[in-house]
């Protein structure tokens, strides 16, 4: 049986009968082809993804795995309908914090309609786009002083500035996310630092952007997700995955100059946040 995913943070959420993803409970995300040619672009890029030998073993990790599209019953009554079949980045976790960022300083691209190159304008105008290169899309995160979820309404998220954007990061590795205090960052080394890092990862990925030219990842976004569940090993589990492919590009030799100079300036956030955190404890506050 299908279900409303729990975790999902940004885009089409499949309630009040509309369409969206759902999930079932063996792990899998099934997102529905929307009936434009996002859908199709979409499930074309992960088939071509899938296949693509030149894509390195340990850049496949931050893709979520792809099982095909399957006819399944649709969120919003319609009947069935073609959905991607997609690892379900978020199932295992019992308390995740996630966050969905969404990459480069624009999201239009060569040869889309007016209207649409309007549409994404002015939203990336409004947003931090254009300024900051990322924009955060969508957030909720366990509070742990509070024993609850923390998810600001989306209104809000869209309106982060700089200082908001930062302020989203900072609350994303606290344990005190809903309080109007300043947030307090306990979690910024465990999460965003050490070799399991999200940091580290985000590195990684860099790495491959600075030479991949296979593809251009527009409107694209990073999703990040921690455990909160005290378990036994500690094990925060954070993990850095790419979403939304419904306007990927053939590369066509040239580097994604838009998301990797994005992703160069969403790692700078992370690093100064790693920093002040780092700063206190050290001085003992
Ligand atoms: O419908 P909206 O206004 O929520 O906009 C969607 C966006 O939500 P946002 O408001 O930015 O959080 C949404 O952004 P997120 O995935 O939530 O970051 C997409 O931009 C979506 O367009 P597309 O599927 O990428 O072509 C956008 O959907 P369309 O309006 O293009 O259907
Ligand atoms: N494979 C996945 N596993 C778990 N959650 C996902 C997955 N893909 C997307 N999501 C959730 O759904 C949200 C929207 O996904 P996205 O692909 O951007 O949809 P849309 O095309 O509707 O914008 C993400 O912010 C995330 O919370």
């Amino acid at each position: 049986m299908l279900k409303v995913p729990e975790h999902q943070v940004a885009g089409h959420i499949a309630k009040d009968g509309k369409l969206g993803p759902l999930v079932d409970d063996r792990g899998r995300f099934y997102k529905p082809l929307q009936g434009d040619a996002r859908g199709e672009n979409e499930a074309k890029f992960y088939e071509s993804f899938s296949s693509n030998k030149n894509v390195p073993d340990h850049i496949r990790g931050y893709f979520p795995v792809y099982h095909g599209v399957q006819l399944a019953e649709a969120s919003d009554g319609s009947g069935k309908l073609p959905h991607m079949v997609l690892e379900d980045v978020v199932s295992g976790y019992v308390k995740p914090s996630v966050m969905d960022v969404k990459i480069g300083s624009r999201t239009w691209y060569p040869d889309v309609s007016e209207e649409y190159f309007n549409k994404c304008i002015k939203k990336d105008s409004a947003t931090t786009t254009v300024y900051l290169g990322f924009r955060v899309s969508g957030l909720k995160i366990f509070d742990c002083q509070e024993s609850r979820f923390w998810r600001p309404d989306k209104r809000v998220v869209l309106a982060y500035k700089v200082d908001g954007a930062r302020m989203a990061l900072r609350k994303f590795v606290s344990s005190n996310p809903s309080a109007d205090s300043v947030p307090d960052c306990a979690y910024a080394s465990e999460v965003y630092g050490g070799s399991n890092g999200i940091l580290e990862k985000l590195l990684e990925l860099k790495a491959w952007f600075e030479t991949q030219t296979l593809y251009h990842f527009n409107s694209c976004s990073i999703l990040m997700v921690y455990e909160n569940e005290s378990g036994g090993d500690d094990e925060r589990r954070a993990q850095v995955k790419l979403v939304d492919f419904a306007h990927v590009l053939d590369g066509n030799g040239v580097i994604d100059h838009n998301f990797f100079g994005g992703l160069c300036s969403f790692i700078k956030f992370i690093q100064d946040i790693l920093e002040s955190s780092d700063n206190r404890c050290e001085n003992g506050h």
